[in-house]
């Protein structure tokens, strides 16, 4: 590599008439930056502490920012960051007051229940955000409708088997839930289910209001002593199981997942399926409905019962063959069932199941308490709300999870990471088109310690967007990477400096790729940027086998020539001449009187007509300009 001996001219300069770097006409890329921020973030710029507020389309960039800045061009949106319009937020289910306190401090909330599919997709486009419950179906059609509007999914609850998750992800919507608050509801309708099933108390209560008075009809079973089958140790899995335990019951469990010393602590056994389903008198479904768990109560596996076991269902419809049970409850295998959850809601009201004799039915009440309903409606407008300001929500469901104290540790390299891949993108020339890419990472932390996905994917959105139409987010990169067949590796390389430093540098690398500026194309054969956060800010550190030094904003002019006087002088005249400001410069050289590339960042973009006048300097080699 070339000897780093940089001259670095002109310090970079905040554009006359910004208080802020982060003025609404600022790039994409600064607008992604900062978002990671929660609300304030200060960054020694320039050897002065600027204060950066954080309007809301700025934050609310991360999590797209080039639609943000379509957006901005739009009335709605400017007015949106500016207070007047805000974010629209539909709310398709019931949701608890406190809630929708909280989502109209910060958006226009619109409560409309029971929309048919249409319906739903004729409001989409106008929302940000969607709030449903389990009986919203938010599928392909509504994310399609949406038409790029709608960011986040919130399901104010646990179960997202009703979302599309696929449809969501390749769209770069968020989808959040609320994972907890409504945990102990379904736990005690979960256990309420058992006893009232245990002693007929739906049916006798049914037979009294009917003028009868059937006590031998009625003759329950007790629970203490019998065993109990939690399938599925999850949240509720385990709050079922504890109070099991309190009534008496022998609790064993099966998940595939759940670590034994969890179990352990409250006294249960993890076991088989087989065992599970074959020892217990009574079996209580508390797993996730997936492909893998969708009809897994089936003819076979009722067949593997004990003679006369109890199912209790207040997880989800679908887990049970609906047929297959109505069998298995008439051939004596399963002697009774309670059901809070169906797979299709409501059951035709004709429903064999819904009507047999001995099947307690709940319209699916294991989360309708007054208090999971309040817990359940914060929990999901925080999440919504954090999403929409551009915060990385804790329980989103198809988006890694990144801390909040990571993000804004890794929030200047975010901006960097990003830049480097629309730099590394627009060097590429002579249509070799854009297979491998690696990303190389020096530092001094452990790799444990580094959470790199999230500059994984911010380079990925640098490439992608300036040669598609798509926007990109921590949502969709790996999506829309594999998609176009790009391949993205990551690389650690240890550099010996101080821990406190996330990173020394990022690396960009593409392979089999030519370049428009030959000097891009390291000895490795592949084009290669480097960059560094200096004092806050992204710098361009290496193209190809020379070092530059040049601070990433506005834009670059790269130009390789042969060391001489006066170069920097000419190509600083004509761009002068067109009235284009020069933020930053820096020269780098082989040897004197040998190679040199200059790197020119500059506010405007040059007109046509200079960066042809720059072109035709005889001792200019090369030159690209590139738009950062
Ligand atoms: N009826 C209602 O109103 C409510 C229903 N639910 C439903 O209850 C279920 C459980 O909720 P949480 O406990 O909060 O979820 P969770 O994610 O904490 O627990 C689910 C557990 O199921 C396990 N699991 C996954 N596949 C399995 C398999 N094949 N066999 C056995 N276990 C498997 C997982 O390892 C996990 O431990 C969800 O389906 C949820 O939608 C939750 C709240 C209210
Ligand atoms: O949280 C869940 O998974 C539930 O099933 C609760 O559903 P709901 O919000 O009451 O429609």
């Amino acid at each position: 590599m070339a000897s780093p001996a940089s001259t670095a001219f002109t310090a970079p300069q905040l554009p006359a008439g910004r208080t802020s770097l982060f003025s609404p006409s600022v790039s994409s890329s600064y607008l992604a930056s900062i978002s990671f921020a929660r609300s304030r973030f200060r960054a020694p710029l320039f050897g002065q502490a600027l204060r950066l507020t954080l309007h809301p389309p700025m934050i609310y960039a991360f999590c797209d920012a080039s639609r943000i800045n379509r957006d901005l061009r739009t009335k709605a949106a400017a007015a949106a960051w500016g207070g007047e319009a805000r974010p629209t937020i539909l709310v398709s289910e019931k949701l608890g007051e406190a809630g929708l306190a909280l989502l109209r401090e910060f958006a226009n909330v619109d409560c409309s229940y029971n929309l048919s599919l249409e319906e739903l997709c004729g409001k989409i486009s106008l929302c940000d955000a969607l709030i449903v419950r389990s009986g919203t179906k938010v599928t392909r059609e509504v994310f399609e409708a949406a038409k790029g509007r709608l960011k986040v999914v919130g399901r104010a609850g646990v179960g997202i088997d009703n979302v599309d998750l696929q449809a969501a992800t390749e769209n770069g919507c968020l989808v959040v839930n609320a994972p907890t608050a409504n945990t102990v509801a379904a736990a005690e309708h979960g256990i309420a289910l058992l006893t009232a099933m245990a002693r007929n108390v739906a049916q006798a209560d049914a037979s009294m209001k009917a003028g009868k008075w059937q006590r031998n009809k009625y003759v329950g079973v007790s629970l203490v002593g019998k065993t109990l089958a939690v399938m599925g140790f999850g949240k509720v899995g385990s709050e079922v199981a504890r109070r099991a335990k309190g009534l008496g019951m022998h609790v064993i469990a099966h998940d595939p997942y759940a670590p034994a010393d969890r179990a352990r602590a409250i006294g249960v056994e993890l076991v088989s399926f087989d065992e599970a389903i074959s020892t217990a008198d009574f079996i209580s479904l508390h797993m996730p409905l997936t492909p893998s768990t969708s009809k897994i109560f089936n003819d076979e596996n009722f067949l593997k019962m004990k003679k006369g076991a109890r199912i209790i269902n207040v997880a989800r419809g679908g887990v049970i063959d609906e047929d297959a049970l109505l069998r298995a409850l008439d051939n004596g295998t399963v002697s009774q069932a309670a059901l809070d959850v169906f797979a299709e809601e409501p059951p035709p009201a004709d429903s064999k199941l819904v009507q047999h004799e001995r099947v307690t039915v709940t319209p699916h009440l294991g989360a309708s308490t007054t208090e999971a309903q309040e817990g359940v409606a914060i929990e999901i407008a925080e999440a919504v709300v954090g999403a929409l300001k551009g915060e990385l929500a804790a329980t989103a469901v198809n988006a890694p999870m990144v801390p909040s104290e990571v993000l804004s540790e890794l929030a200047p390299y975010v901006i960097l990471a990003e830049k480097l891949g629309r730099l590394a993108v627009q060097l590429v020339g002579g249509g070799s088109g854009i297979k491998g890419v690696k990303v190389v990472y020096k530092s001094s932390r452990s790799p444990d310690d580094l959470d790199t996905r999230i500059l994984r994917a911010m380079v990925t959105k640098g490439i992608v967007e300036p040669i598609s139409s798509l926007f990109v987010n921590l949502v969709n990169a790996d999506y829309i990477a594999k998609q176009r067949g790009l391949r993205i590796s990551e690389e650690r390389v240890f550099h010996d400096g101080s821990p406190e430093i996330p990173l020394d540098s990022i690396q960009v690398h593409l392979a089999n790729v030519e370049s428009k500026f030959a000097s891009a194309i390291s000895d490795s054969g592949e084009i290669v940027v480097e960059g560094r956060v200096k004092d806050g800010i992204p710098h361009l550190i290496s193209v190809g086998s020379f070092s530059v030094d040049v601070s990433l904003e506005g834009n670059l002019i790269l130009c390789r020539q042969i060391d001489q006087p006066g170069m920097i002088g000419r190509v600083g005249n004509i761009l002068g001449e067109n009235n284009v400001n020069v933020s930053f410069m820096s020269v780098c050289r082989t040897a004197p009187r040998k190679q040199a590339i200059m790197a020119i960042g500059v506010d405007e973009k040059p007109h046509k007509e200079a960066l042809r006048r720059i072109g035709e300097i005889a001792a200019i080699e090369e030159f690209v300009f590139l738009q950062i």
